[in-house]
């Protein structure tokens, strides 16, 4: 499996490119349109998203929105128009500006902002939207939430840890649409600030033994980092819990046993264990830088005149967490599948579906363990 994007962030349309999914699986595009709704909304998002109707347009690769094997490409227009007038010389400290101006070398600041600008990832939710789907009906399910905005952390220490779906994370959320996030990021619009924070996604029901430890950039943790980090805006991102101040005894997730079967007691490790999925629920935070984009500005250099002046402001998100958190959802999504897909095969849907059905775990085989041995 394969995916990339396309697109300029003022272009005609945004376009994500997914190919190697197997054949015959059911795709839904209200589903697709739901989650790009989803990626627009969250508190702090600035008047851009208020010109911008996001909806999946399928261009190829469907049979009566069934997979065939084929690639498959999706367009989402963009509505809000390119301002043809506006030229920039004063980088936004935080942005691509000055550094992408140093590589490219185009006197206009505001051609940097239609590729680095983060517009990409609603091309990334829609492929990943159907990633999560298939994901799905094979029992895996990924949710995102909402840890930090500024300096408002959610209160459940051990919300990033959880075994059980039902203290899932998700609880943060409803403390977004509710309480002091929300009063953090009002008063950062009333100084003309902007916000990061962290968020969360966990993937739950993911087999064991995804990923590897044979070669370096097999481990998972690998992938994780290096898909989580082209994220615009995430600089950090950890697999499990991330207060690694606790000493190996309590952080160490003991082993016991459920009903006859090896269970653990805690998840700290967030699933992944040597580069490999141990079966319990995979948990990635990522922290997010705040938004360069200040209403108040920033010092900088207009590097026309070369005098100190401060970054001109048009419009912006305030804070991009929330945004960021379903962004999360969907490249999870993209690189489980995708690794799911190498191991077990791409052909078919339904040949997928019963290989991870069929598949147990492993009987303790001493005859085995000694031939290995010797
Ligand atoms: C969903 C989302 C929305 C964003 N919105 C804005 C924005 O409105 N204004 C802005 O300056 N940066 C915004 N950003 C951040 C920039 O895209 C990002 O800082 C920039 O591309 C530089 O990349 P870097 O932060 O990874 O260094 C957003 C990021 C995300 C993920
Ligand atoms: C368009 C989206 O995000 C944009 C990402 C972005 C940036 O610099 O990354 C800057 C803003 O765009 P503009 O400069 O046109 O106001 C955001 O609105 C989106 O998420 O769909």
């Amino acid at each position: 499996m394969k995916f990339s994007v396309a697109g300029d962030s003022h272009g005609q349309a945004m376009y994500g490119l997914i190919e190697g999914l197997p054949a015959g699986f059911p795709v839904s595009i209200d589903e697709i349109d739901k989650n790009l709704k989803r990626r627009q909304r969250g508190y702090g998002r600035g008047k851009r998203m208020g010109l911008e109707h996001d909806r999946a347009i399928i261009k190829s690769g469907l049979w009566n929105d069934l997979t065939t094997g084929a690639p498959i490409l999706i367009e989402i227009a963009n509505l809000a128009p390119r301002s043809e007038k506006e030229t920039r010389s004063i980088p936004r400290p935080g942005h691509a500006d000055y550094a992408a101006w140093t590589k490219y070398r185009l006197s206009d600041l505001t051609i940097y902002a239609e590729r680095s600008s983060a517009r990409w990832t609603a091309a990334l939710v829609s492929i990943g939207s159907i990633a999560c789907q298939m994901l799905s009906k094979l029992g895996i399910e990924i949710v995102s939430s909402v840890i930090a905005i500024g300096k408002i952390h959610c209160p459940i220490p051990d919300s990033v840890c959880v075994v059980a779906r039902d203290a899932s994370p998700v609880y943060c959320h409803d403390k977004l649409a509710s309480g002091e996030m929300v009063a953090e990021i009002e008063k950062a619009i009333d100084k003309g600030d902007t916000l990061g924070g962290i968020f969360a996604v966990s993937a739950y029901g993911l087999p064991s033994g995804i990923g590897g430890y044979g070669e370096l950039f097999e481990r998972l943790d690998s992938k994780i980092g290096r898909y989580f980090l082209a994220i615009p805006s995430v600089k950090g991102v950890f697999v499990g819990n991330p207060d690694v101040s606790l000493p190996g005894s309590q952080y160490h997730d003991p082993f016991a046993v459920s009903n006859g079967k090896v269970s653990r007691l805690s998840n700290n490790a967030g699933g992944v264990e040597g580069g490999i999925s141990n079966g319990q629920p995979l948990v990635v935070v990522a922290s997010v830088k705040p938004i360069p984009t200040l209403e108040n500005g920033i010092d900088s250099v207009n590097l026309k005149s070369m005098n100190v002046e401060k970054t001109p402001y048009v419009r912006s998100d305030v804070t991009a967490v929330p945004a960021a958190s379903v962004v999360g959802e969907s490249m999870l999504g993209l690189l489980l599948l995708e690794s799911i897909l190498e191991k077990y095969g791409n052909d078919s849907f339904d040949l997928l579906k019963g290989r991870l059905e069929n598949e147990s775990l492993p009987c303790w085989n001493d005859g085995l363990g000694e031939k290995h041995h010797r």
